[in-house]
């Protein structure tokens, strides 16, 4: 075939080709930008996607902040509260020893000597019952036939042993240590009262008056003799017996029956339990619960407990105590005025009582005599009795060396039944009294020593301050 193609031709072929080849461009670009189009909106969609999830993610992440603020509130809230709480207790405390020192500044115009005197022991005592302190008396009795040296071969009688204890002012005891051949050295201790051997049983009492009432307004209340054997805890707490037997008079009688007295004459009418037990026995529920309603029953009680007491004459004194006696008693009372006046509505009524009691407790303890073996002389049965009261006094005064430690890991209650009866009074927010008793004679001048350390150890607890008590109510 002949392959003649003219110009014209030619061109239009050419014409044709290139018109081809723009179409498949352009339907390329029509494509491409179709494409285009197509990932715009892919990606517009991604960046809708990241944008909602990231708004997921941070609401969640606002949600924890959130609730970890909302906490943190609550937290600062009750921290507030406590804080609050300090501040306030703190405040109450402050206001009153301003008061004190109101009424000190006021009473301070007027008065001199003794007043002064009288004056600063009732702050001191309200500072010491503020910080939660055991209080410490100290009764220093006069020089008795039982301060006699005993007669050695060398010598012909018996002397008197020389006085180097003595009380000076109300709250100052005044040791002078006389050893042969070295210069006198005199030692001081200062308690919250000390009584010289001319105060009388009622002097004593006087002083310690003012915790019972504590005990009627809801306090726990212990009062506690501490001293060597024959410095004068029986006749302390429970006053001397005549030679005859018979009752003591009043003025004789000691701290156990005068508090029975002032139980009784404070709140006329009203029942009172009274628990007793001579042998200082933590297994409580074997005690005998007694219900009495006058200072002569409370006493018939004790007395009639007393008279199991184990004695034993020693060297050192011919009337010994050989155990601890622990007088408790419990006054139930109805805890506000408002109490009593709902029961006796309540009452008129004929309605149930609902109404709470309040119970308080009062323990008075004439512990045994601390003693040294050789200077009492005491053999067999004696003896055990001797080291069985030694260890529980000495586990008494373990128990009160870690709580005057700052830091108390353990407070060892339970090594003696002693101290495990006592460790409410002792460790808990009792109103705790320690009543040391010394004979002044240089011959049992090494257990003095050793009761007035006992005492200023005392001193040192700081407890939680007492607290009434309102917990522990029960329902008639
Ligand atoms: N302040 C005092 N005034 C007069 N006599 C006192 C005084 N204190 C103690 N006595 C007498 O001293 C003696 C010993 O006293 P008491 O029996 O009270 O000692 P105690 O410490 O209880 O001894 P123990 O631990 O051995 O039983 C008694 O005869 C008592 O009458």
């Amino acid at each position: 075939m002949p392959l003649f193609i003219n110009r014209d031709q030619m061109f239009a072929h050419q014409v044709h080709l290139l018109e081809h080849k723009l179409r498949s461009k352009e339907e390329r670009i029509l494509d491409l930008e179709t494409e285009k189009a197509i990932l715009h909106l892919r990606l517009a969609e991604k960046v809708l996607q990241l944008q909602r999830n990231t708004q997921s993610v941070t609401r969640l992440a606002l949600g924890k902040i959130l609730a970890d603020v909302q906490n943190l509130k609550q937290d600062l809230s009750e921290i507030f509260a406590v804080y609050a709480n300090g501040v306030s207790e703190l405040e109450g405390q402050s206001k009153r020893i301003l008061e004190q020192l109101d009424e000190a500044g006021s009473a301070l115009n007027g008065c001199h000597g003794d007043d002064l005197q009288s004056l600063r022991s009732h702050i001191h005592n309200t500072l010491v019952e503020l910080r939660g302190n055991i209080r410490v008396h100290c009764r220093v009795r006069p020089v008795l036939p039982l301060d006699q040296v005993q007669p050695s071969s060398s010598t012909l009688g018996s002397t008197v042993s020389e006085e180097v204890i003595s009380a000076v002012g109300n709250d100052t005891v005044l040791v002078n240590c006389l050893k042969n051949g070295n210069p006198i050295l005199n030692k001081v201790f200062e308690f919250e009262r000390v009584h010289g051997p001319e105060d009388s049983q009622n002097a004593v009492f006087e002083e310690v008056k003012s915790l019972l009432t504590s005990l009627l307004d809801g306090y726990n209340v212990c009062i506690m003799a501490y001293g060597q054997t024959g410095s004068g805890k029986t006749h302390t707490m429970m006053g001397s017996q005549g030679p005859s037997g018979a009752p003591q008079p009043e003025e004789q009688q000691g701290i156990i029956p005068k508090a029975a007295v002032e139980l009784f004459s404070g709140a006329p009418g009203q029942h009172r339990d009274v628990i007793t037990t001579a042998s200082g026995t933590s297994e409580v529920p074997s005690l005998r619960y007694e219900r009495v309603r006058s200072a002569p029953e409370v006493m018939q009680l004790i007395r009639a407990v007393v008279r199991l007491r184990a004695r034993c004459p020693t060297l050192v004194h011919a009337h010994s105590s050989r155990s601890h006696l622990v007088v408790t008693v419990t006054v139930s009372s109805e805890s506000t005025p408002a109490l009593a006046l709902a029961r006796r509505l309540q009452s008129a009524k004929r309605e149930p009582q609902h109404c709470p009691r309040r119970e308080t407790k009062l323990q008075l303890v004439d512990l045994a005599g601390s003693e040294c073996v050789g200077m009492s002389g005491v053999t067999g049965s004696a003896l055990w009795e001797t080291s069985c009261i030694n260890r529980s006094l000495s586990a008494l005064s373990d128990v009160l060396g870690a709580l005057a430690a700052e830091q108390r890991p353990h407070v060892p209650y339970r090594n003696s039944k002693l101290t495990h009866l006592l460790q409410d009074a002792i460790g808990g927010d009792a109103k705790l009294l320690v009543m040391l008793c010394v004979s002044p004679a240089q011959q049992f001048i090494t257990e003095s020593l050793q009761s007035l350390s006992f005492g200023s150890r005392a001193r040192q607890v700081q407890r939680q301050a007492p607290h009434r008590k309102n917990n522990n109510l029960k329902t008639k």
